[in-house]
């Protein structure tokens, strides 16, 4: 595709089609302000009220022009000559003129056009004839030896007399052969409509005539000189921009490996992992860090301040949503507008070979186009001669520091995970986000508002944030210390603040943590892990033994079908099969169904202070869940006394807080969750199968 910025020059209640010579007015100013010898032309539709401009006038599809030379000196018009449709997109500027972003249309003639070029060339020739146009054996001869189908229907659909929302609509139509058909049907309709009419026919005939002569081939040669003379244009730019690269520039190293430490530990609370590859940064060249964890938990602020902590310059390049390779490695320049890549583009702007460039939300690409891209990119291998195609000379990207983020790694194709050197960014605990928000958010926020004296914010942190971050929590302290500081504008108080519970609720609205300390209300209800805390719900009623499961997910739907299976061949005295089970609000694993259907079948409450956890096998063997670590501490968070796992996730809680890792029972099989799950305990000895 080919975009291009275009002067838009509206003109009201006409079409222009390409493969047509023009004069235009008062050009002049525009191409030499714009330095572009290229306009769009764009019919204006409503011009009842010619004084009243809005965007909603202009059509959407315009005709590209190439402004050749000026008539003379003297005169205010212009030679042109319009050479192909383009697409608005948007508007750039509405005044004091309009310039307008455009995508450049490819009228493509397709093989198998041939059949459907004949039959308009029949209808044109008998069009001509019925109005006596012909004898004319020289016009009759250009059309059939005319090949270029698309040249020719533009050619017939400039000059043929038809109203100006047919034109426009043919201007519009995206598809050869249905802007063909269409005009064989209008060259019908005017032979019925025109046949007596000598006046008409003598119009057309001469303008018809005219046209195909002097512009026949000539046309075709026009356009050829264009498109060299653009890509001329183009290739200036582009020379220019090849230039304008930092080819040898190396930015000094400003400081030490302790002082990067010091400062890194000045801006972020904790972290230590990711602070610690930062001893080796300096010196290796093309390490590839990924970052990744929850939103708001400090990825990219890290990023930028390890950047600060080296003295080199910091780009960001936002990968989200990116689904064109094009946009990574740039354009061909044979392109009309074609560009550089986003990594030249941030090499350009960091003015520097060896900047740090944070590759921002890598999880979020096309991950098999944009993916390849990235691949080349990252290879330490292959980056000393990355390839731009729009700057078309080998870029040595060695020197860069790659730092990129992701929310999920398991999005990241496995070529390009393998290349990245993973970081987690672990979730925060209630603890840690009173740090941070003491010594880094408050102050923060404190000189940003301009505010002195002292600010307890203890009551917010615990009640308003349900987040694995600190990101809503640094935007609610912000929204408080606003309020305080309009207080002190106005002289109403002075001092130091307790932003207790009655002043956070005055500024923010009742608290909105939904699992805080909830209760379980009847039998098969229980709280599970995953992805979060989660209360599930299961209800039966008379049936056949069907289980009705909510979950899209088939891990989870096939987790509930093994806690079933598993309690129907251990619980025979319970008839199953006269009840169907739904499970509603489904997000949980085989260990918490399990649970809550005991519970529903055997009336027995679970207790609300408990959370389970654990993949169920059919015979009740109890393995590893993945990505528990937060879920976990979002439970102790919401107030959950004893929180159940399997051991196999032993690893996950190796550096969590003492006051939760004591909440914690490592399990290996169901029998050991059910004797800690319900209020008035359980015993198995009237269960011999069990
Ligand atoms: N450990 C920390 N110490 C100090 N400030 C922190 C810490 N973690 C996060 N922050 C602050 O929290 C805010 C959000 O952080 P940031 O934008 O870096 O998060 P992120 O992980 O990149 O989020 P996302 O995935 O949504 O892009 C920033 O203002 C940052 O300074």
């Amino acid at each position: 595709m080919q975009y291009l910025n275009l002067f838009i020059q509206p003109i009201p209640n006409t079409v222009v089609f390409p493969y047509s010579s023009l004069q235009l007015y008062d050009v002049d100013c525009y191409i030499q302000l714009l330095h572009s010898q290229y306009i769009g032309l764009v019919s204006q539709i409503n011009d009842n009220q010619p004084n009243v401009q809005t965007i909603s006038q202009y059509s959407q599809y315009g005709t590209l022009v190439h402004v050749t030379t000026k008539q003379d000196e003297s005169s205010n018009f212009c030679n042109a000559f319009a050479f192909a449709r383009f697409r608005i997109n948007s508007f750039c500027q509405v005044s004091p003129f309009l310039i307008a972003n455009v995508e450049i249309l490819n009228d493509e003639i397709k093989t198998d056009d041939t059949e459907i070029l004949s039959t308009f060339k029949e209808a044109v020739k008998i069009y001509m004839e019925n109005f006596s146009l012909l004898p004319n054996a020289l016009l009759k001869q250009k059309i059939d030896e005319e090949n270029n189908i698309v040249k020719l229907q533009y050619q017939v659909a400039n000059r043929i007399q038809i109203p100006f929302n047919q034109k426009l609509r043919l201007l519009q139509m995206n598809d050869n052969r249905e802007r063909i058909s269409t005009m064989i049907q209008y060259l019908n309709h005017k032979m019925t409509q025109y046949s007596t009419s000598n006046e008409l026919e003598q119009i057309f005939k001469q303008e018809l005539m005219s046209e195909m002569q002097n512009n026949g081939e000539n046309l075709i040669n026009q356009t050829e000189q264009i498109i060299p003379q653009m890509q001329e244009q183009e290739l200036d730019y582009q020379q220019q921009y090849v230039q304008s690269l930092p080819w040898q520039i190396l930015h000094p190293e400003a400081v030490s490996i302790s002082e990067c430490k010091q400062i890194l530990d000045q801006r972020h609370y904790g972290l230590d992992l990711a602070k610690q590859p930062i001893k080796f940064l300096t010196k290796s060249t093309g390490s590839i860090l990924c970052l990744h964890g929850h939103p708001g938990v400090g990825k990219t602020s890290l990023a930028q301040s390890i950047a600060e902590s080296l003295g080199r310059p910091f780009q960001k390049i936002s990968l989200g949503g990116v689904s064109d390779e094009a946009q990574i490695r740039g354009h061909r320049k044979t392109y009309v507008g074609a560009q550089a890549g986003m990594i030249m583009e941030a090499i350009k702007k960091a003015k520097c070979v060896n900047p740090v460039i944070l590759l921002d939300e890598i999880d979020k690409i096309n991950q098999y186009t944009v993916g390849s891209a990235l691949l080349e990119v990252l290879d330490p291998e292959q980056n000393k001669c990355f390839m731009d195609n729009y700057v078309n000379e080998e870029f040595n990207l060695s020197q860069v520091l790659f730092i990129s983020t992701a929310n999920y790694i398991e999005s990241i194709q496995p070529a390009l995970r393998d290349r990245l050197e993973m970081i987690e960014i672990p979730s925060y605990t209630i603890d840690e986000k009173e740090k941070i928000a003491i010594q880094h958010l408050i102050p923060k926020q404190l000189e940003l508002n301009g505010i002195d004296g002292k600010v307890e914010f203890q009551y917010l942190i615990t009640n308003y944030t349900n987040e694995s971050g600190v990101r809503q929590l640094e935007r609610q302290i912000n929204s408080i210390l606003r309020k305080i500081a309009l207080q002190q504008v106005r002289g109403n108080r002075k001092g130091s603040y307790n932003i207790n519970k009655g002043f956070v609720n005055q500024c923010l609205g009742e608290s909105t943590i939904i699992y805080k300390n909830i209760r379980l209300q009847s039998v098969g209800m229980c709280k599970g892990l995953n992805d979060g805390m989660n209360i599930l719900e299961i209800i039966k009623t008379k049936g056949q033994g069907n289980l009705f499961q909510q979950s899209k997910d088939q891990y989870i739907v096939e987790q509930g079908i093994t806690a079933q299976s598993y309690l129907r061949n251990c619980f025979k005295h319970i008839q199953f099969q006269n009840w169907d089970v739904t499970v509603a609000n489904q997000n949980c694993l085989g260990v918490c169904v399990a649970v809550a259907m005991v519970s529903l079948f055997m009336n027995k409450k679970v207790k609300s202070s408990v959370a389970f956890a654990g993949e169920l096998s059919l015979k009740g063997s109890i393995f590893r869940q993945y990505n528990l670590r937060d879920s976990i501490i979002q439970a102790a968070e919401s107030g959950v006394e004893s929180i159940i796992i399997p051991s196999q996730n032993v690893g996950d809680i190796q550096n969590l807080e003492p006051s939760i890792k004591k909440r914690i029972t490592l399990v290996d099989h169901i029998e050991e969750v059910f004797q800690l799950a319900f209020e008035d305990g359980f015993t198995y000895q009237h269960y011999p199968n069990l």
